[in-house]
Order: C-alpha cells, then structure tokens, then sequence
C-alpha cells in the first residue's frame, strides 16, 4: 500500500445490488445489449471491458450541448453525502492521470492508492464545498456501479477507445439510463498522433445526448472546468456555471440544430468559390513564372 495523503484516501466501493435478469430466454429473443457487448468484448478485445469497457480554435472543444435538449441531468436532483463520479474508458486513456489531476496532486506517489477503488477529495465548486469520491479503476460489473456522474475517457490518439465509449454508454444507458454522462477526449496534447477528429467526438457526444470535452490529463488543460461540470451535475444542475448557458460554454451564438451543425462542418471542408478563384489565380500566377524560367 502506498501512502495516502490527508486529502485523497482510499474507500471501499459499496456492494450494489444487481439488476434482476430474466432466468429463462428463449431462443429466438436476442440477448440484451449488454451481454451482446460483453460478448463481443470476449471476442474481440483483449483489455478488461468494465475500466478498459465497462482541434485550438473556438476550443476544441469546450462544451458540446448535445442535439436540442439539454444534456441529461439526475433527476433525482441532489444527493446527500459524497459525490461520486466514475471514470471508465479502455486501459490506458489516461483515467488514473485525470483521478490525480482532479485530487489535485501533482506529486503522483503522495496520493496513488495501490488497491486504488477511489479517492476522497473535497472541491470547491460555485462557492460551495462537495466531497467527491472518484473511481477510476472500476473492476466490476458495470451495473453494479452507482454514481451520480459517469466521465467515458477515451484518447484522441487511439480510434479503438472511441469505440470503447460508445459501448459503455450503451451499457450504462441500458443500466442506469438517468445517470449523467461526460464524453472526454484526452491526450488532446499529442496533436501529431490524433486519430478521433473533435467534431467526430462532438456528433458523438450529440447523439447521445451528452457533453463533450476534450483535455490533456498530463497537462491539467481543461481538467478543472471538467471536473466542475462533473460536480454541478452530480449536484443535479445544469453543467455550466451559474448565470450561463451551453451557448456561453461554446463561445456564444444561437443554438444550433444537428442540421445546421453537420452543414457549417460540411462547408468549411468544402473549398468555397472565391477561394478557388485565388487559388486559380495563384497558381497561373505561378506557371507564368514558371513558363519564364523556361525561357531562360
Ligand atoms: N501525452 C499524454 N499522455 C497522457 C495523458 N494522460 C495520460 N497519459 C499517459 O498515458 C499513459 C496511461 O495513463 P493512465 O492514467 O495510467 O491510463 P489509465 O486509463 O488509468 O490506464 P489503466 O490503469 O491501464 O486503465 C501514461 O503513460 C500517462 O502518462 C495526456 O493527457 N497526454
């Protein structure tokens, strides 16, 4: 066991009831999804499936308010007692960095926890003191797990945890449907090695009507406002701070439709006419000097 410090000490996980299963299925009805999952995580996937399955411009990306609705709150608003928040995601997206960047250490041997189930750590979010307890080692059954935020860890350099989290939040939806959930792009710091592009994780986010943040675990970029909205929503609020909206989260503007979204995205990859135009004009600027060299 290593040494705790006084703000993050280790606690064990409650046991948790497990949902009732039917006993007999028949042969003709399909699994439910998320044996189907586990299934295919026996299959195909060589890391555990609970932790491991269970771009800078108008941020890349901040907030991403999912669809039209607001993202999902717990419905049964605040709890009593410690806040927990898991983070699950596939072996080695860097959800042990991001438990030490929210605790707050930057000195990581002071507050590891070798049986390491969660830590305890008090914030101060909106003027207000919480104790939060972070799991990010959870081993079990995911529906044995109860929190009241779930963080999905993927990294932005490895396409296959992407996939991860769109599997977990089928499982969670499926287990606990009201339990809200943080999409979170981290390694965002390893630009060269980028393989999820932020509007990809973004739409994906939308799709499942959840927010989107994309950080560096190592860098502590984008750690904070996570780990604040995490806590407002485990306090059964709305993400963002007080007085402000998702709009003000990303930078402004009017809501817009997934419809609106997927052409503003679609135009800026498209070249736009008078684009092409200088660059039609640039590159027979280009050639008459190049016809010059020749005449030399
Ligand atoms: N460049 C970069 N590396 C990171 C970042 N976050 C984590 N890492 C590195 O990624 C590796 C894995 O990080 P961990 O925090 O152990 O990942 P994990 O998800 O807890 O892994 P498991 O414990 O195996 O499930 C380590 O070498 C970290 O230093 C980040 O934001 N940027």
């Amino acid at each position: 066991m290593l040494r705790v410090d006084t703000s993050c000490v280790f606690v064990q996980c409650d046991s948790m009831t497990l949902p009732s299963t039917p006993t007999v299925r028949r042969g003709s009805t399909p699994l439910p999804i998320k044996h189907q999952l586990r299934r295919e995580e026996a299959v195909h996937d060589d890391g555990d499936w609970t932790s491991g399955a269970a771009g800078a411009s108008p941020s890349p990306l901040s907030f991403s308010p999912a669809l039209d609705d607001p993202p999902i709150v717990s419905v049964e608003g605040r709890r009593d007692g410690p806040l927990r928040i898991a983070l699950l995601g596939q072996n080695g997206v860097g959800k042990s960095s991001l438990a030490l960047a929210f605790a707050g250490d930057i000195d990581r041997t002071a507050s590891v926890d070798s049986d390491g189930e969660g830590y305890v750590h008090t914030v101060s979010v909106d003027d207000e003191e919480s104790t939060i307890i972070i799991y990010d080692n959870w081993r079990q059954d995911l529906s044995a797990l109860q929190c009241e935020v779930c963080v999905l860890v993927f990294s932005v350099t490895d396409r296959r945890s992407f996939h991860r989290t769109a599997q977990l939040r089928l499982l969670l939806r499926e287990t606990q449907p009201q339990t809200p959930i943080i999409l979170v792009g981290n390694k965002s710091d390893l630009v060269r090695s980028r393989e999820v592009t932020a509007q990809e994780a973004m739409s994906s986010a939308a799709l499942y009507n959840c927010l989107y943040l994309e950080i560096s675990a190592s860098l502590d970029h984008r750690t904070p406002e996570l780990l604040e909205s995490a806590v407002r929503l485990a306090r059964g609020l709305p993400p963002w701070p007080p007085g402000s909206s998702a709009e003000d989260m990303c930078g402004g503007g009017q809501r817009e439709s997934i419809t609106t979204r997927a052409k503003r995205f679609l135009t800026n990859l498209m070249p736009r006419y008078p684009r092409e135009r200088e660059v039609g004009k640039f590159l027979r600027q280009k050639s008459r000097s190049c016809h010059d060299l020749g005449a030399l």
